[in-house]
């Protein structure tokens, strides 16, 4: 029998949350090959070795001329023997006294190791006269300075993007191999939701958690399953359990809480186990945790600035295990607070802010007025969730705190 008021005493803090979640779940099984374009935001199940090195031969850096290391000095007069350009090398040999014409990225002739610019040289028709010395071996790229051959290219457990196609282009793969995508179930829980575009009785509001979350579960490149919205019944909240067997994770958003039409518990702890609730967190302490037979389920308070602070903190790192993908501590900042903030000590808050200029070269982040776990407007306004930590109520102007970045592009 679960407490249907809880002890606040027992709410997980944030880092003993996530750990629950990352010690609990484990990645998916399944490989699939995939041509290189529909790789994109897939994470990578294998390792990628590179074929042969790039660059694959010694390349000029620059336009100029190539020469031999012994010519490279200040007043050397040499004469004009070939001339290789990108995709046209020049198959001729460049011995002391003489040079190549050589543009940027053209393989460097034999016999030259040395590349001097075109600015620092006095051309004429058939001969060079260098205005400046320079190192034997200066502006060459070597072949095999960007990837040996033979060497891991990319890791498994990367998720692939724009950078990671151009790296595998460049090393001529055609495919990759990925893991199967994650199935996400999202199904939205409240009898006064309404689906965009719907008449609204008194009381009724659009369902925006489940278009919301959807947004995010696709930037994770996800194979999801929209199971729509159910009324607070426990019977049709059960009988949608039913779709969680063939899902690896069912993410549910509304009645989380103790009220009486807050079903997503009592229903979960009878079909299926119900592992921890609430974590000391404002927005989003009632969140649920556990599993349906082989499937993962996360319910999300119903708040909309709860479901999505949730979403961040909670469900991302669930997707990054279950993905594959290698899990690394979120990339949180420290910066000044621009002005003062305070909160209700015990839980650790993440307000809605924006950054702001902060002294003469620097930034802080300024809490917003409005910070209701209800409130979209404050959310779609912040670019930052600032964290303030739980034994304090007020943070002076200048107290340097925690802050997770919130936009997306
Ligand atoms: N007596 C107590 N009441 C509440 C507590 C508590 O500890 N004791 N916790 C509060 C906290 S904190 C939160 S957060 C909310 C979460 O409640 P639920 O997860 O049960 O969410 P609902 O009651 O279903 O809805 C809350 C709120 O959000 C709106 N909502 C729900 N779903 C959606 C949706 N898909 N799209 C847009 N808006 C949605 C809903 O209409 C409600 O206004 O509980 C507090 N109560
Ligand atoms: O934790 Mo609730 O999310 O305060 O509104």
């Amino acid at each position: 029998m679960i407490s249907m008021a809880g002890d606040s005493a027992q709410d997980l803090t944030v880092v003993a949350a996530r750990a629950r979640l990352l010690s609990s779940v484990s990645p998916v099984s399944g490989v699939e090959r995939q041509p290189l374009a529909q790789g994109l935001g897939r994470v990578l199940a294998v390792p990628v070795m590179a074929p042969f090195a790039l660059p694959r031969e010694n390349h000029s850096a620059l336009d100029g001329y190539a020469l031999c290391g012994v010519d490279a000095e200040a007043g050397r007069r040499l004469r004009i023997a070939g001339r290789a350009l990108a995709g046209a090398p020049w198959s001729g040999t460049v011995s002391p006294g003489c040079c190549a014409r050589i543009m940027t990225g053209a393989v460097l002739p034999a016999g030259a190791d040395t590349v001097i610019a075109q600015e620092s040289v006095q051309a004429e028709p058939d001969w060079i006269t260098l205005g400046s010395s320079l190192a034997a071996g200066a502006n060459v790229r070597l072949a095999g300075e960007d990837l040996p051959a033979g060497a891991e290219a990319l890791a498994a457990g990367c998720r692939i993007d724009a950078r990671h196609i151009a790296l595998l282009v460049a090393l001529g793969q055609t495919e990759v191999s990925v893991v199967r995508p994650v199935r996400v179930g999202l199904l939205s829980t409240g009898s006064e939701l309404r689906p965009p575009g719907a008449a609204l009785a008194p009381g009724d509001l659009y369902d925006s958690n489940r278009p919301m979350l959807a947004a995010l579960l696709r930037q994770a490149s996800v194979s999801l399953q929209d199971l729509g919205a159910v009324p607070d019944d426990p019977a049709q909240l059960s009988e949608r359990l039913a779709d969680a067997a063939a899902l690896d994770l069912l993410v549910v958003s509304g009645g989380v809480s103790v009220g009486e039409a807050d079903w997503v518990r009592p229903v979960l702890a009878e079909h299926g186990q119900l592992d921890f609730w609430r974590v000391a967190i404002k927005p989003g302490r009632p969140l649920a945790f556990g599993r349906v037979g082989g499937c993962w389920f996360m319910g999300l308070p119903g708040n909309p600035v709860s479901a999505y602070v949730t979403y961040r903190l909670f469900v991302e790192p669930v997707l990054q295990r279950l993905s594959g993908l290698s899990v690394r501590e979120p990339v949180v900042l420290s910066a000044p607070l621009c002005a003062q903030a305070r909160h209700r000590p015990g839980r650790t808050s993440f307000l809605r802010g924006r950054w702001e200029r902060y002294g003469p070269q620097g930034w802080g982040v300024a809490p917003l007025a409005a910070q209701g776990s209800a409130m979209l407007a404050g959310l779609a306004e912040a670019d930052c969730l600032i964290e303030l930590a739980a034994d304090q109520a007020v943070f002076e102007p200048g107290t340097s705190v925690r802050v997770w970045r919130l936009s997306e592009g």
